[in-house]
C-alpha cells in the first residue's frame, strides 16, 4: 500500500529558533496517525507546514504521490486534505447547520461564486448527515455560539469534513473540552474512520485519548522526531518517557 500522505525533511525555522528540524513520516490510507510532544517542539509549525499555512525551507509533502510543497490550504482543501485549529473556527452568530454549508462552499469557490450559487447546491443533505453522525440534531438550529465549548468542537471538526477530505489534520480536538465529552469526540472519530475511511493527523496533549484512538504516534522533541511507533511501543520508549511521558 503506498502512503495516503509523505513528509520528507521538513524544515522552518523562526529566526534564530529551529522550530522544525528535518521531520519525515508518513501516514497510510486509513491510519489515524497521532503527534505528541511537549510545548514548543514543533507540532503546530510541522502541521502548518503540511497545510501550506507556511513554507517550510525545507523538505517535500507529497498527497497520493503526488508533490503538494507549497500549495495553498484552499488548493490542498479541494485535494481531499481538511484540517480544524486549535482555537474554534465556527461563526457564534449563525446556525449550526449554516456553519457547515458555509464550511462546503469554502470549499467549492470563492466568495464573489458563492454569493452568487444557486441554492445550497445539495449540501443540505450533506450537512443534514453529518448532522446526524455527530448527533447534534437538537441544536442544529441553534446559532454556534449558544452552544457548549464541547459541542462547537464537534461542529468544528464536522466543518472540516463537509468537503469529503480524505486525510484531516486535528490540532488539539481535547483542548478546553469537558472530559465527558473526550471520550464522544475518540468515538466519533473513530466512527469515521471507520465509515468514511478518512485518515486523521492528530495533535493533541491528552495522553490517554492519543493511546487510545491512534494507531501510531510521532514523538517530536525540539522540532525533531524523538520516536514513532504503536501507542504500545511509545509508552514503552524509554527515551520518550525521560523526556516527556514521565513528566
Ligand atoms: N510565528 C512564530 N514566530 C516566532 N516563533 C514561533 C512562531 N511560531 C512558533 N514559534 C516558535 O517555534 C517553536 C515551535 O512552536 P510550535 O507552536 O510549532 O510548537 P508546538 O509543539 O505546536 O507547541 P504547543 O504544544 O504549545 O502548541 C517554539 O519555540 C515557538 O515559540
Amino acid at each position: 500500500m503506498s502512503p495516503l500522505l509523505q513528509v520528507t525533511g521538513i524544515s522552518k525555522s523562526y529566526g534564530a529558533i529551529q522550530a522544525v528540524d528535518g521531520v519525515s513520516f508518513e501516514v497510510m490510507p486509513g491510519e489515524i496517525f497521532g503527534v505528541i510532544g511537549p510545548n514548543g517542539s514543533g507540532k503546530t509549525t510541522m502541521f502548518n507546514s503540511v497545510l501550506g499555512q507556511i513554507a517550510p525551507e525545507q523538505g517535500r509533502i507529497a498527497l497520493k504521490g503526488r508533490d503538494i510543497t507549497g500549495l495553498s490550504p484552499v488548493e490542498l482543501n479541494r485535494r481531499g486534505v481538511g484540517r480544524t485549529f486549535q482555537t474554534l473556527q465556527v461563526f457564534g452568530k449563525m446556525s449550526v447547520r449554516d456553519n457547515l454549508l458555509v464550511a462546503a462552499q469554502e470549499h467549492r469557490g470563492t466568495l464573489l461564486s458563492r454569493m452568487f450559487a444557486p441554492g445550497d447546491s445539495g449540501l443540505g443533505a450533506k450537512a443534514d448527515a453529518l448532522i446526524a453522525q455527530f448527533r447534534i440534531g437538537d441544536v442544529a438550529h441553534r446559532k454556534a455560539g449558544e452552544l457548549s465549548y464541547g459541542q462547537q468542537k464537534l461542529v468544528d471538526i464536522a466543518m472540516a469534513f463537509m468537503s469529503d477530505p480524505d486525510l484531516v489534520l486535528l490540532d488539539e480536538p481535547c483542548a478546553g473540552v469537558n472530559p465527558a465529552l473526550v471520550g464522544g469526540i475518540s468515538t466519533l472519530l473513530k466512527e469515521l474512520n471507520r465509515t468514511r475511511r478518512a485518515s486523521f493527523v492528530v495533535i493533541e496533549h491528552n495522553m490517554d485519548f492519543v493511546m487510545d484512538l491512534c494507531h501510531r504516534i510521532l514523538v517530536m522533541v525540539e522540532g525533531r522526531v524523538m520516536a514513532l511507533g504503536t501507542p504500545g511501543e511509545i509508552r514503552a520508549n524509554k527515551q520518550v518517557l525521560d523526556a516527556y511521558l514521565g513528566n
